[in-house]
């Protein structure tokens, strides 16, 4: 480690997380941020290290009502904590600088926070392939409400001659999404460093960074570049002695050079299709009638029991968007099936980590058995 700053200013305390504090000082409360969120628990980093979170009565009716009074990871919380047991009751969100939100999975319109006082938000595409225009407008059009400031990254460098054609083919996009608010652009290359020496005022103190962009465009090689050898087990703050193996998994992770990054399966949910979102206006007839199908995976295609075809035969769909919605079905559960492959690699790859730094720690060398 480093420089050993005021712990607050580890987790990205700033002067609106100041400001918002103003109304707590004096109420026997504590700041903490929420690093992550767990079947209703949360782990809050605060000055006293890392606690497990639980919401306070009267704050968990709100969130019942309300989502948005639900913390989200990024949020600044008002603590009342219980240092011995490692744990803190969370009595308030924070009023936030930013939010990211997008409508809850399943058929409710209820918005979900996806994370909080997010600074910058990366729009990740790689250069070796064809953007796909109408993806990083609603990336774009995401961050933009959230009030975080969007950065296009555009990576891979290293497998192309120039970035220009994909360059000229998103400008116009920026022009007519984003008018006035500026879009920087940065052309990387995790593997050769390309760029990455431009991207120092998003990754240091106090900054807050979240990516976003479709599965395979190298959001987590940008974030280990960033995380260097300290690597997650060992970006956040001391755990006063616990053992390291307790450490539970992080979505907030504090970088090297002071910065910090949110990286949750929401916001990498943000990237794919969500199948309620990306079936087509004009496809909602046939996915109405799909609901009737025998399978639930069914593909519109041989399974018995399919209302598709059944319609199809019918007369009451035509041949051609049939095809057309058999095409759309197979290409979200292909993005499916790499979500949860790269969800499956992550997980490892962290299991893998923690447990070397935990061989590797002097602090639990002697401890262990
Ligand atoms: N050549 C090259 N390959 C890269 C670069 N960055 C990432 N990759 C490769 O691209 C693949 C996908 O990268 P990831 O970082 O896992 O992509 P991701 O966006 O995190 O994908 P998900 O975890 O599925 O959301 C990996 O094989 C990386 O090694 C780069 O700058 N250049
Ligand atoms: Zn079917």
């Amino acid at each position: 480690m480093t420089e050993a700053p005021d712990p607050l200013a580890r987790l990205g305390w700033d002067e609106h997380a100041a400001g918002a504090w103003a109304a707590h000082r004096g109420d026997g409360n504590l700041p903490g941020r929420v690093a992550a969120e767990h079947r209703g628990g949360y782990i809050v980093l605060a000055a006293a290290g890392e606690l497990r979170g639980e919401l306070a009565g009267k704050l968990r009716k709100a969130a019942a009502k309300d989502a948005m009074q639900k913390p989200a990871v990024g949020d600044w919380v008002a603590l009342d904590v219980h240092a011995a047991a490692g744990t803190a009751t969370i009595h308030a969100v924070l009023p936030r600088k930013t939010v990211l939100t997008r409508r809850a999975a399943g058929r409710a319109a209820a918005p979900q926070i996806v994370a909080a006082d997010v600074d910058a938000v990366f729009i990740v595409h790689p250069l070796d392939q064809a953007p796909n225009l109408r993806r990083l407008e609603r990336y774009l059009a995401i961050t933009l409400a959230s009030g975080a400031a969007p950065v296009l990254a555009l990576t891979k460098a290293d497998l192309v001659d120039s970035a220009e054609p994909v360059l000229s083919a998103i400008r116009p996009l920026l022009a007519r999404v984003a008018g006035d608010r500026p879009v920087p652009v940065h052309v990387l290359s995790s593997v050769s460093g390309q760029g990455l020496d431009e991207l120092d005022a998003y990754v240091a103190r106090p900054q807050t960074t979240a990516l976003i962009g479709a599965s395979g465009v190298g959001k987590s090689t940008l974030i280990n570049r960033w995380l260097g050898e300290e690597r997650l087990s060992t970006g956040g703050l001391r755990d006063d002695g616990k053992g390291r193996h307790t450490t539970t998994h992080r979505e907030l992770l504090v970088l090297p050079r002071g910065g910090l990054v949110i990286d949750t399966p929401g916001m990498r949910e943000l990237g794919l299709w969500n199948a309620d979102e990306s079936v087509p206006e004009a496809f909602a007839d046939i996915a109405a009638v799909a609901e009737a199908c025998r399978f639930r995976d069914c593909t519109h295609a041989h399974e018995p029991g399919c209302a598709v075809v059944a319609a199809a035969a019918a007369g009451q769909i035509e041949p051609e968007r049939l095809d057309s919605y058999r095409k759309l079905v197979a290409e979200l559960a292909s993005l499916a099936r790499d979500r949860e492959t790269a969800a499956r690699n992550r997980a490892r790859r962290a299991d893998h980590r923690a447990l070397r730094s935990y061989y590797k720690d002097p602090r639990t060398r002697g401890q262990r058995d």
